[in-house]
């Protein structure tokens, strides 16, 4: 039988403050197949992002391990397997929008380099789907935040990963925004991604195949 796509197996993850320790996930547990999207909800400080954190790699459990299609990750996979929208968003300033969405096409190396074209086709596409494509040629910091978010999706997006994570994609939109945004990640999960959406937005959990809940460490 196919592994699903993603699998989180038994995570802990305790924190170290000057009050003592937080130990904010208690061997969770975690399966999400190609194509289907969940959304986690938990109230503020429950632990989503710290697990979005461990899922993506860019942290380390203390113990339990992380599956992608049945292997151990070690360390953050490349963008075209596991792509993050993160709170803080992440954009290089220094590229214009269209750049920082273009860069996971650019960087990818497991396919033979895409043309100029074919990339300039991907970006225009995203950016117009979510109605920001006349700031193309603006840097992240000359656009508002809710763009900011949109362009970070753009760009989380752009190289299809398999698994896509991402950590309040609505927090900072007004409504006309946010169907476009909805689009996308259902769109992406229809595409054959695993997609998880850590979210406070009941517009989010309505377009989800299946919703968990992080309560006391675990998933319920
Ligand atoms: N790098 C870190 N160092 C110390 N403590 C951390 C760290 N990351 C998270 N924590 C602690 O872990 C707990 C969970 O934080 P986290 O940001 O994951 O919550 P959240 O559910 O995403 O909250 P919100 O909905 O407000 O975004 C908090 O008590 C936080 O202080």
């Amino acid at each position: 039988m196919k592994p699903p796509a993603l699998e989180a197996l038994g995570l802990r993850r305790k924190f170290t403050h000057p009050s003592g320790d937080v130990e904010v996930l208690r061997g969770l547990e975690l399966r999400v197949a190609a194509g289907e999207l969940v959304t986690v909800s938990g109230r503020s400080g429950s632990g989503k992002s710290a697990l979005l954190a461990l899922l993506s790699g860019f942290d380390s459990p203390d113990d339990g391990s992380i599956l992608l299609d049945g292997v151990p990750i070690a360390g953050a996979p490349p963008w075209h397997t596991c792509a993050v929208l993160p709170q803080a968003l992440g954009l290089a300033t220094e590229l214009t929008v269209a750049e920082n969405v273009a860069l996971p096409l650019r960087l990818r190396s497991d396919i033979p380099r895409l043309s100029r074209s074919a990339i300039q086709a991907r970006v225009t596409e995203l950016l117009d789907e979510l109605s920001i494509g006349e700031l193309a040629d603006r840097y992240p910091l000359e656009v508002s935040f809710g763009q900011q978010q949109r362009v970070a999706l753009a760009r989380a997006v752009s190289g299809r990963p398999k698994v896509l994570l991402t950590d309040e994609p609505t927090a900072h939109l007004d409504a006309a925004s946010t169907p476009a945004v909805l689009g996308l990640l259902r769109r992406c999960a229809e595409e054959g991604a695993a997609v998880i959406v850590a979210t406070h937005d009941d517009l989010v959990h309505k377009i989800a195949d299946r919703r968990v809940r992080l309560l006391g460490g675990v998933l319920t």
